[in-house]
């Protein structure tokens, strides 16, 4: 997508008013293959004791599961799309692909820049202070070391880890699980993203922190990036997003603003 580079980094619309896309995704299909997972009772006691007389070795079975049926949209500059679904409705397994991290089985994704996945599950090192990880998270993120030295105090006061004393020197395996969803939040949030990807953090912070990061989310907005959240919280959504894409499935029900979608999706969800 070369013609990205002549547009003006905070630009949300081209010179004749068009919107500029972010994130592609073309009619993509993602499927996982689970190998030794038994099929249909051949793990029962039967099905063993009948391996057993019969002689015959037990097969490594292979499955698939087909966690992203065709799913096609574009995300444009300045928007914050949420992504709602019930469980297993693969919101996860797609924030996963944009990112990278997973390939396409058939499809397509293009996106601008390189997408950052900030979830629940990213990577810190539980034996390191918060400081360091704050640190190597930071370097990770392209940072140079003086602008790690600048950030990384702003960035412990964002999470509010220090609140109640000097956690910021303590591992980070003595942190409750929403303090290290702050952290991480907090870390990712320091750096403008061109494509920022956000699973569930908010839901784990308490109400507090879950004001201050939906502020920063729309200050990321505003500087131009594109960000997607994946959350259960239809309060976070709706403060958050404009926009949001229903999965059921692996495939699309609705996309289209929140508050249509949202009500959409809370009714399915009540008549369940
Ligand atoms: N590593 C994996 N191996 C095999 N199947 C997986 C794997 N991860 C997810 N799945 C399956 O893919 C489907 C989509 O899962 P995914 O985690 O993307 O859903 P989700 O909408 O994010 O769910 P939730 O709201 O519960 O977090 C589900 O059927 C799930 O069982």
């Amino acid at each position: 997508m070369a013609e990205f580079n002549t547009i003006p980094a905070n630009a949300t619309t081209t010179t004749v008013g068009e919107r500029i896309p972010t994130v592609i995704v073309d009619n993509v299909h993602l499927i996982y293959r689970v190998y030794g997972a038994s099929a249909g009772g051949a793990g029962s006691a039967v099905a063993a004791l009948k391996r057993i007389v019969t002689r015959q070795p037990q097969r490594p079975t292979l499955r698939e599961v087909h966690a992203v049926k065709g799913v096609s949209f574009v995300a444009y500059r300045g928007e914050a799309i949420g992504l709602i679904g019930s469980n297993g409705s693969g919101k996860s397994t797609l924030l996963r692909a944009i990112a990278g991290l997973m390939p396409v089985n058939r499809g397509a994704i293009y996106t601008q820049g390189q997408p950052s996945l900030l979830g629940v599950n990213a990577a810190l090192l539980g034996d390191l202070s918060g400081e360091r990880n704050v640190a190597l998270g930071c370097l990770a993120m392209g940072m140079t070391p003086e602008q790690v030295k600048k950030a990384t105090p702003d960035i412990l006061t964002f999470s509010g880890i220090n609140e109640r004393g000097d956690f910021g020197s303590l591992p980070m395996r003595t942190y409750s699980s929403g303090m290290q969803a702050r952290l991480r939040f907090s870390i990712s949030a320091a750096k403008k993203h061109d494509v920022l990807l956000i699973d569930e953090a908010l839901a784990t912070g308490d109400s507090r922190f879950r004001r201050r990061s939906e502020r920063r989310i729309r200050q990321l907005r505003a500087n131009a990036g594109t960000v997607f959240l994946v959350s259960h919280s239809i309060g976070s959504i709706r403060d958050t997003c404009e926009r949001s894409v229903w999965l059921e499935s692996g495939e699309i029900r609705m996309d289209g603003p929140t508050d249509e979608v949202t009500r959409a999706y809370e009714d399915f969800m009540s008549s369940r």
